[in-house]
């Protein structure tokens, strides 16, 4: 075995608080609105003497980091998580010295109101599926180096189509098994994310249009396999948005597999199935556009919840 013996040195590094549950309620009028996230902070600079010496002379503490991601979901409010997160991000970058580049990342809850009679109610909800609706904000720098990226996104979208999904021709070994098929279950749960090309969007017109692109391409696409499902789903939405560099998807492939009912002299064309909860298949992709601008940091997962 090799045996090193080159100086150790500190390497990259970064601090922040994670996962600070905040709940914002408006409540101008008597008809009031939630927001519920889970907000990340992560901060990079010259922090080496905390690391090298214990001196923490430059450092923020996790605790005010906290303390400002709260008062701040008052003081700038949170109508879009994404401009909550980029006066974040911009604050920690320009305001705090040491700071030489910011990451916020938010997940948000989807609540919806309970109706009562016939119309939603005013300060009831209830929470909304699973499905969670994901921004990571990176501001680096300042002046003409400045840099800011958003990158927005979805997870734990569950869907599932009941036919309209095949799978065969795929390359065989000894250890093939696997039956091609021309008509089965397709699910998963997704997980989105994608890149603007800058920080300012209609952002909820952007996420509801995305979410409904890939949903239309998903439920439309005779698919061959999921990975042509993903990418025909990222394709329409750079299609339709051109103001979005790329985007990845990742996708459990939540396998259905027909149960075996001839054993009791019962038919089985398609209409049972066991679901498999694992293992999965996971198929990732990202698509992006030739022309993309340099994404630098953005893609530096902090937390990795988002
Ligand atoms: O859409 C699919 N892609 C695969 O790569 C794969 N592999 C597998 O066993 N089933 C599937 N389905």
């Amino acid at each position: 075995m090799t045996e090193l013996t080159g100086k150790i040195v500190l390497g990259p590094h970064r601090y922040g608080k994670a996962e600070n549950r905040v709940v914002r309620i408006v409540r101008d009028t008597a008809r009031h609105e939630i927001r519920d996230l889970n907000v990340s902070s992560c901060l990079r600079g010259d922090f080496d003497a905390a690391h090298l010496e214990g001196d923490q002379a430059t450092v923020l503490p996790t605790d005010s980091q906290k303390q400002t991601i709260f008062s701040y979901a008052k003081e700038k409010g949170v109508t879009f998580i994404e401009d909550y997160g980029l006066a974040l991000a911009r604050h920690f970058v320009d305001d705090v010295d040491p700071v030489e580049s910011a990451r916020i990342e938010i997940e948000e809850y989807v609540w919806e109101r309970v109706v009562v009679d016939g119309a939603g109610h005013d300060h009831t909800w209830t929470r909304k599926g699973s499905e969670v609706r994901t921004v990571a904000i990176t501001v680096q720098g300042s002046g003409s180096d400045r840099k800011e990226w958003v990158i927005g996104g979805l997870k734990d979208l569950v869907v599932l189509k009941s036919t309209g999904s095949e799978f065969s021709g795929f390359l065989t070994d000894p250890y093939t098994v696997l039956e091609p098929t021309h008509d089965r279950v397709m699910a998963t749960s997704l997980v989105a994310q994608w890149r603007f090309t800058a920080s300012d969007a209609d952002w909820d017109v952007t996420y509801d249009g995305i979410r409904a692109t890939m949903l239309e391409v998903f439920a439309t696409l005779q698919s061959k396999a999921l990975q042509q499902t993903l990418f025909e789903m990222g394709r329409a939405v750079l299609e339709k948005y051109p103001f979005i560099a790329e985007i990845r998807l990742s996708a459990p492939n939540k396998h259905h597999f027909a149960y075996d009912l001839a054993r009791f002299g019962v038919d089985n064309d398609n209409e049972v199935f066991h679901a498999d909860d694992r293992p999965y298949g996971l198929i990732q992709a990202s698509v992006l556009r030739e022309d993309a601008p340099d994404a630098g940091i953005a893609w530096e997962p902090y937390t990795g919840a988002v």
